[in-house]
């Protein structure tokens, strides 16, 4: 095989397709939705707000977005089998139990087998409702709790809370919840929207988009960092050891979690929105440790943020979700239900107009040899 050929390894660089969701600029660390920039969207704007304009393409009228609501309130409910599944296999990591249980509606929901625009738009509003609920729903059964009943009273960021701890959680609670599913909603080609697409592209059906979105996801090196950022922080301890920490994982050249980024040379802009929560939230708490602890790691990276090392988006959510007395295998899917309007908008797009995604490896193996029978080997 051609020397001359050249590798793209891990497809730094590539684009592979054109796309009207989100623009991303790594240089400047800039981020918009559909034009708008995420820190508008992140001041101004609701979850719901957020999905409608990733879904269709521009924010909604007062009456758009109301009968968009009842759409997505209407989509508060999970078949009982689904709930059966949850119920069998309930020790496992929650986003194994979301997986299965997202590929469960998949075989007892019959729209679910639709393909075309109308049947992604539809079985994505069902979706977007139904991953929270599932989250929800497995927290309380492991824990020995009743599943807690839906509140059509409540936003999606508020329901999601009160189905999880059932008290009803405050207007701060809400808007922290809504403002972080707002700045994890879309990332063009992030891992785990470029395998859905990569599924999507086979020509099959949403929910097998969403499956293989959630499977990619769960990585450490992707939406799995949060926890990761938890656990190193309480590895660290107290803000004085974060030095040494850094210093160490530096000297044995391992990643230190929620720094870099595929794209961004500058810092991620999502991440001073979670920057502020933490802070504010742990003065609020009496907890301003954590947020101490952080800008310690933060402080020992500076020689390397020369080098476009910055912080991401979870390094600051962690810690947030930490104080609200969330559980750490919680996060990834926490961030699943901030991402499912910019999965399925992803899923949307490549089906418009699809072809299928299929790259090329560059054949390294033996020479061609002769076959030895299994007897004679
Ligand atoms: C929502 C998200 O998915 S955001 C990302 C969440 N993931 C994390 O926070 C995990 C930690 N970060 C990482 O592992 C990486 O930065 C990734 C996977 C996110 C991006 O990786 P890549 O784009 O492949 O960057 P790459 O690995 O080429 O790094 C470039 C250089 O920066 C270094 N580097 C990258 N990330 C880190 C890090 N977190 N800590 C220390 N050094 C790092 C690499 O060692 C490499 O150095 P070198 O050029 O001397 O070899
Ligand atoms: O874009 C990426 O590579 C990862 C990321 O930040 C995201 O998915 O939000």
């Amino acid at each position: 095989m051609s020397d001359n050929v050249k590798i793209n390894r891990g497809l730094k660089g590539i684009y592979f397709e054109r796309s009207g969701v989100s623009d991303i600029d790594g240089a400047k660390g800039e981020l918009s939705y559909r034009g708008y920039s995420i820190h508008d969207l992140a001041t101004h704007s609701t979850f719901e707000e957020v999905c409608y304009l990733l879904i269709h393409g521009d924010l909604p009228t007062a009456d758009q977005l109301a009968a968009f609501d009842t759409a997505l309130k209407a989509a508060r409910v999970l078949p009982a089998p689904v709930l059966d599944i949850i119920r069998a296999t309930k020790d496992g990591h929650p986003m194994d139990v979301l997986r299965t249980a997202v590929s469960a509606l998949a075989a007892l929901e019959p729209d679910s087998q639709q393909v075309g625009e109308e049947a992604f738009v539809a079985n994505g509003i069902r979706l977007i409702s139904q991953v929270p609920i599932i989250i929800a729903a497995h927290d309380a059964i492991r824990n020995g709790r009743e599943v807690v009943a839906p509140d059509m009273d409540l936003s999606h960021a508020g329901n999601w809370l009160w189905m999880l701890k059932g008290e009803k959680p405050t207007p701060e609670a809400t808007r922290l919840a809504d403002v972080d599913f707002i700045l994890h909603a879309e990332h063009g080609a992030n891992a785990s929207s470029f395998a859905a697409r990569v599924t999507i592209g086979t020509e099959t059906n949403l929910h097998g988009g969403i499956v293989t979105a959630l499977s990619t996801l769960a990585g450490p090196a992707h939406g799995g960092a949060a926890e990761d950022v938890m656990k190193m922080v309480h590895e660290i301890g107290t803000p004085d050891k974060a030095a040494a920490y850094v210093k160490a994982k530096r000297a044995a050249k391992e990643a230190v979690t929620g720094f870099g980024h595929r794209v961004y040379r500058k810092e991620d802009p999502r991440a001073r929105h979670m920057r502020e929560g933490v802070r504010q939230l742990g003065e609020e708490m009496g907890a301003p440790e954590w947020y101490e602890i952080l800008q310690a790691v933060v402080d020992a990276m500076q020689p390397y943020a020369r080098h476009g090392l910055n912080v991401n988006v979870d390094f600051y959510s962690g810690v947030i979700y930490q104080l609200h007395g969330i559980a750490m295998d919680l996060y990834v899917p926490i961030f699943a239900i901030g991402r499912m309007p910019g999965w399925i908008i992803q899923c949307i797009e490549q089906q418009r107009g699809n072809i299928l995604i299929r790259p090329l490896t560059l054949y390294n193996g033996p020479e061609p040899r002769a076959y030895t029978p299994l007897n004679a080997r």
